[in-house]
């Protein structure tokens, strides 16, 4: 049965500071990088054979970090990224104006083809995470890929794959370097598919990884 394991990158500058990131980037802070260490320690055991990340800088930086760590090259991935959030990149999430915030809550009130202006959908987001997972079939027999990418990116994947709409990727609190997996299940008896075996695991980090808009 193939596992992939999923990771969310590091803190970064933005996360911390609370203001929108979509395909814009910034750095990882000193936390994020401690982030990415500790789950790179936590990952190291685990046979992982290819680590795959969306070519942002702070997934790139991330991924070098678990790549260290497991003895593996990184191959990229645009599919990976994160949903591209237009105009409102860049912005801090309080500073919405009514129009900016009304924009940003077509993308998570369930409605599958809203979008800022400039960026993309939950839809088309679920079809190009889900076409960059689907990939990691065609691996040689025994691979255990991990994939770096990012939280909205990620949650949509897993919330997809439990049959839940995009949109509940709200529900699933996918925190810095959290460690999720999904499995490739073929049994005849089950339904044959991803299956969801763990989501958001933190309990390698020992420090804070705080939701965004828990700060
Ligand atoms: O700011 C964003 O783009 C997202 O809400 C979080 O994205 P990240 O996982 O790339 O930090």
């Amino acid at each position: 049965m193939l596992q992939v394991y999923l990771v969310r990158h590091g803190e970064t500058q933005w996360n911390a500071e609370r203001r929108i990131q979509g395909q814009s980037d910034s750095p990882l802070t000193a936390t994020g990088e401690r982030q990415a260490m500790l789950v790179g320690a936590r990952v190291r055991t685990l046979g992982i054979t290819h680590v795959i990340s969306s070519d942002l800088g702070r997934t790139r930086r991330t991924a070098e970090i678990i790549a260290d760590a497991c003895g593996c090259d990184i191959t990229f991935d645009a599919r990976l990224r994160e949903l591209d959030m237009g105009v409102l990149e860049k912005r801090h999430i309080d500073s919405l104006t009514p129009e900016e915030e009304g924009w940003r809550r077509r993308l998570v009130d369930g409605t599958a083809d809203g979008r800022i202006p400039g960026g993309e959908s939950m839809r088309e987001l679920g079809e190009r995470v889900h076409a960059a997972l689907a990939s990691c079939l065609a691996l040689p027999a025994g691979s255990r890929p991990l994939l770096v990418s990012h939280g909205i990116a990620l949650g949509c994947l897993v919330s997809t794959i439990l049959g839940l709409p995009a949109w509940a990727e709200r529900r699933l609190r996918l925190r810095n370097c959290s460690v999720s997996r999904v499995d490739y299940q073929e049994s005849l008896w089950l339904a044959p598919g991803w299956v969801v075996e763990t989501a958001g695991d933190v309990s390698h980090l020992d420090v804070p990884a705080l939701d965004e808009l828990q700060r």
